[in-house]
């Protein structure tokens, strides 16, 4: 083959996805790899200005079909409550003639893909290789994905971890991803196929950070396993912080203030939400809090509690849209990051100064939660009750246990956090493992594959 190879990328149609195949893709085009990217025509605006090698990466759009059950017009997961996933997840499906024609006209080397399960057919018909692109950490794929999974509060045999696991009281975790057992059978028969007929398996996870984990996902699945390593995304420098929040923060002192996101897809409940705000409010501190209006309302002023806005005037803020989530959390303001831990903002806690406070909402990021309170030590993860809801005395608990500067498991965290940070952005480290990946996709082009 040509030194350098021509990748074709379709990502399931999030922003928690669409993201970090972009990072991907930018890592390859900075070798001078090709990269053809597909994506809804709804999301291209959004994301267009990610790409930092528009001479090797190159956009293409796809309608996506109509499936009853779904507003006219819906074209990404941030348009749907996350237990629409099925719903938009057979729409992607439907757009694979148009992926076929791409595919025929292209002849792309490598496929990545995660929700469309039908890709390394695809790909098989038309001499590419597909790869299987888990952005997941490896703690959660060694729970929730490797056949067999776990037992809820049992470590299965090898499995590396006593703390790493889901309980029976994380319940409420399993709800939100399905409206029905049928749509979460539907779920879990997709990853299963993908992973089953998929070329190779690619994990965004880091061997110095999780290493046990990714040595037991190794073990579990019967083929080859790559991991990204701290697929980093490059700072964008052309974009500044929008002014009216560089202005806000810069109101405040340095380290003070408690920055709160849930991602792209969370939809809280009225009642947890203005619990959430109720929390904010205890910590006396300033805080901006960036989330979409909960069920049922339309923004999030009809939603916040009785005389909550002049309680806080001047001090706190609720924003129902889209904020600079990166810009943010590197303001000096910014102290602490209360996350849903998202695999995303996982790593941008991560890579970031703050203190981190974890408020999961659904059983991987809860996995990933426990993994960084509970194995890492660098956050601290918000009690729940039994019914999985918390309350803002626990919010505002955990959020004051990593900000108090007297606190010994602040300390604890900081020092921890610290220690990691270093690691995971350490000179040499993700050009390593891209310089390697490289290699990998290469050997992979060139060998015939040698299961069905
Ligand atoms: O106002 C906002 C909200 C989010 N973000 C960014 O959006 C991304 C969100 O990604 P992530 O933290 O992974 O959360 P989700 O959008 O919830 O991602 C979905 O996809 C992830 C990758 O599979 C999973 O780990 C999550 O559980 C799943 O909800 C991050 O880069 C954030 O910086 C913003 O920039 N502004």
């Amino acid at each position: 083959m040509a030194s350098k190879f021509h990748a074709l990328m379709y990502p399931w149609f999030a922003s928690g996805h669409i993201t970090p195949f972009l990072h991907l893709a930018n890592k390859l085009g900075e070798k001078g790899h090709r990269v053809t990217f597909l994506l809804p025509k709804k999301a291209l605006k959004q994301f267009e200005h990610l790409n930092l090698y528009p001479h090797h990466i190159v956009f293409r759009t796809v309608t996506v079909p109509h499936v009853d059950g779904l507003p006219l017009g819906v074209e990404t997961a941030s348009d749907i409550p996350i237990s629409s996933t099925n719903l938009l997840a057979s729409a992607m499906d439907l757009t694979r003639p148009q992926v076929e024609d791409v595919v025929r006209a292209l002849e792309p080397d490598l496929i990545f893909f995660d929700f469309a399960h039908w890709i390394p057919e695809v790909a098989r018909e038309f001499g590419a290789k597909s790869v299987d692109y888990l952005l997941l950490s490896a703690a959660a794929v060694a729970t929730l994905i490797v056949p067999g999974g776990c037992e809820f509060g049992v470590a299965p045999p090898g499995y590396p971890s006593s703390k790493v696991l889901l309980h029976q009281k994380d319940v409420y975790s399993m709800k939100p991803v399905a409206n029905s057992t049928e749509d979460f059978a539907a779920l879990q028969e997709r990853f299963t196929a993908s992973i089953t007929k998929c070329d190779v398996i690619l994990i965004k996870a880091c061997k110095e950070l999780e290493g046990e984990f990714c040595n037991y996902v190794e073990r579990k699945f019967e083929k080859k396993i790559l991991f990204t390593g701290p697929m980093l995304p490059q700072a964008d420098t052309t974009i500044p912080l929008e002014a009216q929040w560089s202005n806000w923060l810069g109101g405040f002192e340095s380290g003070s203030v408690v920055f709160c996101a849930f991602g792209s897809q969370t939809i809280m409940e009225k009642d947890q939400f203005q619990e959430l705000c109720l929390g904010m409010e205890l910590t006396g501190l300033p805080f901006l809090v960036a989330v979409k209006p909960p069920r049922g309302t339309s923004t999030i002023q009809e939603a916040l509690p009785e005389g909550f806005e002049e309680r806080v005037n001047g001090r706190g803020v609720v924003w129902g849209g889209w904020v600079q989530q990166p810009l943010i959390l590197s303001h000096p303001s910014v102290g602490c990051f209360v996350s849903h831990c998202g695999q995303g903002s996982m790593w941008e806690s991560l890579v970031s100064d703050c203190q981190i406070v974890l408020v999961p909402q659904i059983a991987e990021q809860v996995i990933n939660a426990r993994f960084m309170s509970e194995e890492l030590e660098v956050s601290v993860e918000v009690a729940r009750e039994e019914t999985g809801w918390f309350s803002k005395e626990s919010l505002r608990d955990a959020i004051e246990s990593v900000m108090n500067r007297d606190s010994e498991l602040g300390n604890r965290v900081r020092k921890n956090h610290t220690k990691w940070r270093k690691t995971i952005t350490s000179p040499g480290l993700m050009n390593g493992y891209v310089d390697d990946l490289i290699e990998s996709f290469k050997d992979l082009i060139v060998h015939e594959t040698n299961h069905d």
